[in-house]
């Protein structure tokens, strides 16, 4: 907190910092600095902003962002949490009227927060209008002791980040004013009439911000880990290469370059994503104070669809460079289980992966169905009915994998919704239907999502002027990327006639050219990164290379070691030896 007031760094931009990575399992503000934050900043209005912010800044009120439930987590609409307008003393009760309705995981809930953005099902004159947020004061701002009407808890370990305590809340039946109705977007009058917003997805503006600094925060993860892994593996030693000579570095063998440098390439691609959508974003909200919503259905899809992908690309890329330190990536103190575990819960958070990658599917549907009747699309998507371009780029070129990315693209989109026709003539139901072409939108959407990620590294990498150098390397570790994806989807390419047997080994084979290219530039890619060793927190990665002798030290610091024999010993080991069992 120090070090953002001396960067002059608003609150809610601290998560797109590192500042969160200080504590590397989990850090008990960061719903505080980010969603609770963004929530004000988005859905108050300036009465309100003028009120809470200045006291969120200096951290007298600490928030949290309260919204999921044991019931339902994905299913917004089928929240429990009541707000009813009482009109007689202009307030809302606020009540839990279900187990099920208990809100459960926000980030320091448990213990650490003494407010919360609430999302709750607003009633008012008789009628429900669905969730809507709230600012609730949960305790004490001096005691800390949580307020009559509130209930609190923690909800207990967790796979990983166990230093934060995400925590469990109920209500019986607390009243809070009508003003703490977060109002920039919808309002409720003093006699209780409803005013309602210009886009009724305004109130969920806070998920769409928190996706997109996931999308950030994921290259960063990966980059951590494929720094850690790249350094150990120019440190390791193995087996021979060639038998007789001397042990060569890990990083020799074709296939530990083919695990590393894949994910190298991904945090460029994830990283220059996200500033494509955090551009969008900023217009978005810049538009949207002007009154208009029109960007806001291309952000919503683009957030789910780059923070799905970002999500299972991290995740498995760091998963990867665990496997490739070998047994030495198992060890706490390589960094790589608590980026794993600090990572993999970006799958679920903030929209279920499947769940987001399905709203990106139903959005693709629909511009298809929009672009054939001539109506009009979005830029993003125009290509699902556009004419083909494969022919104009030469054949295999960057542009052309492109262009056979969209082809494949737009094909099983068209391929996918003919299924759907298909099933719905069966089903006579929509939603029947749908869910029985569930697994194929989901391929719709992450074929999409993929080729928005190639173009954006591609687009990226071919602007920058500022070194030739740095260029060149960089459009090396593109077109191995594009390359990777393509191989991994080949299916589809071979299926929509943008690539054939022949082409596909030809990229096969310039795919392993290029690994034995980029191996020089592995550590120096890397290194640019930048992490402090503070910060990568790993035995194995640090600078200076020295692997061993940072794992002995570590392991000196184990308590077990602070005594020859153990306690265990005398109380379980000794009695056993003794008893014959
Ligand atoms: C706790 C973590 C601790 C430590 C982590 C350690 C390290 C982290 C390191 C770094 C993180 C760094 C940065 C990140 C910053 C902060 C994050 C930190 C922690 C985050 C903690 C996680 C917090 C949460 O999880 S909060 C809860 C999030 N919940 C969800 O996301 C719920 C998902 N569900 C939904 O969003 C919706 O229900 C739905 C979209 C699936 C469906 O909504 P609904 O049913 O209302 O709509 P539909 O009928 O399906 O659609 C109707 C139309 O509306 C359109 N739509 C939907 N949503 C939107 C939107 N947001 N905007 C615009 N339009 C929208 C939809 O497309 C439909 O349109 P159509 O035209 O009719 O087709
Ligand atoms: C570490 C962590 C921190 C969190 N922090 C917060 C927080 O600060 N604040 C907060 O409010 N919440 C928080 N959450 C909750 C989180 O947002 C939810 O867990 C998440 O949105 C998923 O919802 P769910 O748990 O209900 O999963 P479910 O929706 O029950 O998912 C279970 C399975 O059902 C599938 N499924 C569900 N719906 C559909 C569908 N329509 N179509 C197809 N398949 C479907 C999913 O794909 C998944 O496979 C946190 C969760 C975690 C793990």
């Amino acid at each position: 907190m120090r070090k953002l007031a001396e960067h002059n760094i608003p609150l809610r931009e601290a998560s797109i910092t590192q500042v969160h990575s200080v504590l590397r399992d989990g850090n008990p503000l960061i719903v505080h600095t980010s969603m609770f934050a963004n929530a004000l900043a988005s859905l108050a209005n300036p009465k309100q902003q003028q009120q809470w912010v200045p006291l969120a800044e200096k951290n007298r009120i600490i928030g949290t962002y309260a919204q999921t439930e044991i019931g339902h987590g994905t299913f917004v609409r089928g929240l429990e949490t009541t707000a009813i307008f009482d009109p007689e003393t202009k307030e809302f009760v606020l009540h839990s009227p279900t187990i099920t309705s208990t809100k459960w995981w926000p980030g320091g809930l448990g213990k650490t927060a003494n407010a919360a953005i609430v999302m709750a099902q607003l009633y008012t004159q008789g009628k429900c209008y669905g969730p809507h947020p709230f600012f609730v004061q949960l305790r004490d701002f001096d005691t800390h002791h949580s307020l009559p009407g509130v209930i609190l808890g923690e909800i207990g370990p967790r796979l990983g980040i166990n230093s934060q305590d995400n925590g469990y809340l109920r209500f019986d039946h607390y009243r809070i004013p009508r003003t703490n109705m977060l109002m920039r977007h919808s309002q409720v009058l003093e006699d209780g009439s409803y005013v309602k917003p210009i886009h009724n997805k305004l109130s969920y503006g806070t998920m769409v911000w928190t996706r997109v600094a996931i999308v950030h925060s994921c290259s960063k993860k990966l980059a951590c880990a494929v720094t850690i892994a790249t350094r150990y593996s120019a440190v390791r030693h193995q087996s021979e290469l060639v038998p007789g000579k001397p042990e060569p570095q890990i990083l020799e063998y074709q296939t530990q370059q083919y695990k590393l440098l894949p994910h190298i390439a991904s945090v460029f691609a994830i990283l220059f994503s996200a500033s494509s959508v955090l551009r969008m974003q900023r217009n978005v909200a810049a538009s949207i104070s002007k009154g208009n919503v029109e960007l806001l259905p291309e952000l919503h899809i683009l957030s789910c669809a780059m923070k799905a992908l970002s999500s299972q690309d991290s995740t498995q890329g760091i998963e990867t460079c665990r496997l490739a330190c070998g047994g030495h990536g198992y060890i706490a103190s390589s960094g790589l289980p608590s980026l794993y575990t600090s990572t993999t819960c970006t799958i679920t958070y903030e929209g279920e992966n499947t769940v987001l990658l399905l709203q990106v599917a139903r959005y693709l549907i629909k511009s298809y169905r929009a672009g054939l009747e001539g109506l009009p699309v979005l830029p993003s998507v125009m290509y699902l009915t556009a004419p083909s371009a494969m022919h104009q780029s030469p054949p295999l070129s960057n542009q052309a994998l492109i262009e056979a990315f969209r082809i494949s693209s737009a094909n099983l989109v068209k391929e996918t919704e003919s299924r759907l026709c298909r099933q719905f003539n069966l089903e006579q139901n929509f939603h029947y239907a749908w869910n029985r072409c569930s697994v194929a939108l989901v391929h719709c959407a992450e074929l999409h999502s993929r080729y928005y990620m190639c173009e954006k590294f591609l687009s990226t990498v071919e602007s920058i002027r500022a070194s030739d150098r740095v260029r060149s390397v960089l459009q090396d570790l593109c077109r191995l990327y594009l390359i990777h994806h393509i191989t991994l989807n080949q299916g589809h390419f071979l299926r929509s006639g943008t690539l054939s047997g022949v082409d596909l080994s030809t990229l096969e084979e310039e795919m392993y050219e290029l690994l034995a290219k980029l191996r020089p530039q592995a550590v120096p890619l890397v290194d640019a990164f930048d992490f402090r060793d503070e910060l990568l927190g790993s035995t194995l990665g640090a600078w200076d290379g020295r692997v061993y002798e940072r794992l002995y030290e570590e392991a000196q610091k184990s308590p077990l070691n602070k005594t020859d024999v153990s306690k265990a010993y005398h109380k379980y080991l000794q009695p056993l030896m003794k008893s014959n069992l």
